[in-house]
């Protein structure tokens, strides 16, 4: 699924109108009622205002996965509704659903109970049937009702805050929609609805011609407290900076009235591309976000902020995105599968062995900081490659023999005291050179003449070198862009810590646009590089990221990092090329730290070595 930014997001509904001839105003009326059938489908599941992001956070529950509130749209993009295992949060919204479904022909009646007329049929009360019977049709005749936009004994309330722009516009159309499904609805100007233009203005005819009744802020008293529901349509992709007076003053009653929010395309006040929260913010149960996910509603703190997203297509071609240069995907099993060949079912081989599956080099771990060396190594066997070689210094060599039998041990020389020293790069290399893959960072520690032992690794390395934790801090310090390379790939594996340092920003700043930076660094150095941290983001030197969605708060503990260093260096022994093995290690490990998250009493039990044992 890709991820779009607000401007082209711009460019793809340009392309539609001018090169499709689709007129704007028929995107808008799709918007328009794929909203208005997600905020029937949140009736009919009788969602709280924040109950519908319960599954979201994954910070509460045990066992909650952070995408179990996730629905892919039904053309928007080619991977919504997989059923691969571990997958189960994803569903495909719209066509098939049974809460919201657009063809709706589940044959079910608003109870959920199966009606008798068969698909594509509703069920006709009264008439011949008898005292509230069903209706007897001739055979081979159905009436169709539209299951999406019917709503039983609604009571429902619900005010639509409408910006000036295209996002009122679809506030606008949505208000419609849910008024033909039996819903009052109460539309709020945020300005002068005479200031409307285009197709929001045509919008704002047809409710006014259908006797929707409006308020305007700043004339009107708006009443919060009577409504059962809000749909945000103030502010979308067209949105500069924070929202300011009437807008402003609509989010912040909006949150604080604490009924259920929807929002059309994303949470006025998000910024769509970073997923940076402007003050105020909405914070919605449930996001329907249109054609394309936007990056910023996949990163924190906009990703909690944006409730359940569900993506709907409203008639922009899902493969024009490449089109219009789109180079960031959410990872699903099926960007994987598709868009990065990686057999995702991990298929061995009849006849394969240990060599088949590659050998990698570990070089890790220091006296004080031994584990960190351990959890890699053992990572990296469960990971499936078929051997392991820690080096690591002489003194720990005697503290860590039999700590993990299937490990083999070599000592690197290094200092007295169990830390490494320069001296132990050429024993590194030599060790290196006839392994598939070189990984070093976890536990190294930092020491005397580290910045040439670095470059020497770096320069001498002839299969893929993955670099984490200390080698970061090591790499941050060094001019490395002067460095020769070999021409093999690195990976980097920063948190957002170690991010900062190599990038020379503050942690803060890193948080503030991780895609964005993700792929600045990437692509200016060469690497592939994995941004660590809730929503890992993988870029690619050639100008990809990859956003996963796997993972658990509970993975937020000491030596979850060394893990991954060992999954993404266990992949790579097997084959895998370093995007491969990148994106896919960082998924696996979130899918590990879910299964491991969810077999605790309490998820904030889980330490670094259950994520190994979940594997
Ligand atoms: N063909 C299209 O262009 C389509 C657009 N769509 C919708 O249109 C949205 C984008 O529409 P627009 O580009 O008109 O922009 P928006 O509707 O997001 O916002 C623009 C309006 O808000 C005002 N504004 C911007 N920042 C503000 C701030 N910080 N405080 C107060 N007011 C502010 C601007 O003056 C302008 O009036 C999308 O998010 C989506 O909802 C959909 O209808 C689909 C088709
Ligand atoms: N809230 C979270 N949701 C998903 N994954 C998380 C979360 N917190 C941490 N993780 C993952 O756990 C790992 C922690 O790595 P790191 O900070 O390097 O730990 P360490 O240095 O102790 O090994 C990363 O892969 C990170 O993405
Ligand atoms: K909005």
């Amino acid at each position: 699924m890709d991820l779009v930014t607000a401007e082209q997001m711009r460019q793809l509904d340009r392309m539609t109108i001018e090169k499709l001839g689709i007129p704007a105003i028929a995107l808008m009326e799709n918007a328009g009622r794929a909203i208005a059938e997600e905020v029937i489908a949140l009736c009919r599941r009788g969602g709280s205002a924040h109950g519908e992001r319960a599954g979201r956070s994954g910070s509460g529950g045990v066992g909650g996965s952070g995408r179990s509130g996730w629905s892919g749209s039904g053309d928007g993009s080619e991977d919504g509704g997989s059923s691969e295992s571990g997958w189960s949060g994803w569903s495909r919204s719209g066509e098939s659903r049974e809460d919201g479904g657009a063809s709706g022909n589940s044959g079910e009646d608003g109870a959920g109970r199966r009606g008798e007329c068969g698909p594509g049929a509703e069920r006709i009360r009264g008439g011949n049937g008898g005292v509230g019977g069903p209706a007897v049709l001739p055979p081979g005749f159905a009436v169709s009702g539209d299951r999406a936009l019917t709503l039983d004994a609604s009571g429902e309330h619900w005010l639509i805050l409408a910006g000036k722009g295209n996002n009122g516009g679809d506030g606008l159309a949505a208000a419609r929609y849910l008024r033909e499904a039996g819903i009052a609805v109460t539309l709020v100007y945020a300005a002068a609805p005479e200031s409307l233009a285009g197709e929001a203005a045509v919008q704002r005819d047809a409710a006014a011609a259908m006797g929707l009744p409006a308020v305007v802020y700043g004339r009107d008293v708006i009443d919060f407290a009577a409504c059962s529901g809000i749909v945000d349509a103030l502010l979308g992709t067209g949105s500069a900076g924070a929202p300011r007076g009437a807008y402003a003053a609509l989010i912040a009653a909006a949150n604080s009235s604490g009924k259920r929010i929807v929002s059309a395309d994303i949470p006025s006040g998000l910024n769509a591309d970073t997923g940076e929260l402007h003050e105020p913010c909405i914070h919605a149960a449930v996001t329907v976000c249109l054609a394309f996910l936007k990056r910023g509603l996949v990163q924190y703190p906009g990703a909690g902020a944006a409730g359940q997203v569900v993506v709907r297509s409203i008639g922009i071609p899902a493969a024009s995105a490449r089109e219009a240069g789109v180079q960031a995907s959410l990872l699903t099993p099926e960007v994987l599968r598709t868009r990065l060949g990686v057999d995702v079912s991990r298929r061995r081989s009849p006849e394969g062995h240990k060599g088949t599956y590659g050998h990698v080099l570990l070089a890790a771990g220091s006296l004080a900081m031994s584990g960190a060396g351990l959890l890699a190594a053992r990572a990296a066997l469960r990971a499936g490659c078929g051997l392991v070689t820690w080096a690591l210094p002489d003194k720990l060599l005697p503290y860590v023999i039999g700590a993990a039998p299937e490990i083999m041990l070599a000592a690197a020389g290094g200092r007295e005291d169990g830390t490494w020293n320069a001296g132990t790069a050429a024993e590194v290399l030599r060790l290196g050179a006839v392994r598939d893959v070189t990984a070093t960072g976890p536990g190294l520690g930092r020491f005397e003449g580290d910045g040439e032992w670095l470059r020497m690794l770096w320069e001498g390395t002839q299969g893929p070198l993955v670099l984490d934790a200390d080698a970061l801090n090591i790499l941050a310090d060094c001019d490395y862009s002067a460095w020769s390379c070999p021409g093999r790939p690195v990976i980097l594996t920063p948190h957002p810590g170690e991010m900062a340092r190599l990038a020379g920003l503050t942690t803060a700043e890193v948080q503030r646009d991780r895609i964005g930076l993700a792929l600045a660094y990437a692509t200016q150095h060469g690497v592939v590089l994995v941004l660590k941290g809730a929503h890992s983001v993988i870029a690619t030197p050639d100008g990809e990221a990859y956003v996963n969605i796997t993972g658990h708060p509970g993975m937020g503990t000491g030596g979850a990092g060394d893990v991954l260093t060992g999954i993404i260096s266990g992949l790579l022994a097997q084959g895998l090329n370093a995007v491969q093995a990148a994106v896919f290690g960082v998924y696996l490990h979130g899918l590990a730290g879910e299964r491991a998250a969810g077999a605790r009493t309490h998820p904030a039990g889980l330490i670094a070595g259950d994520i190994i044992e979940a594997l």
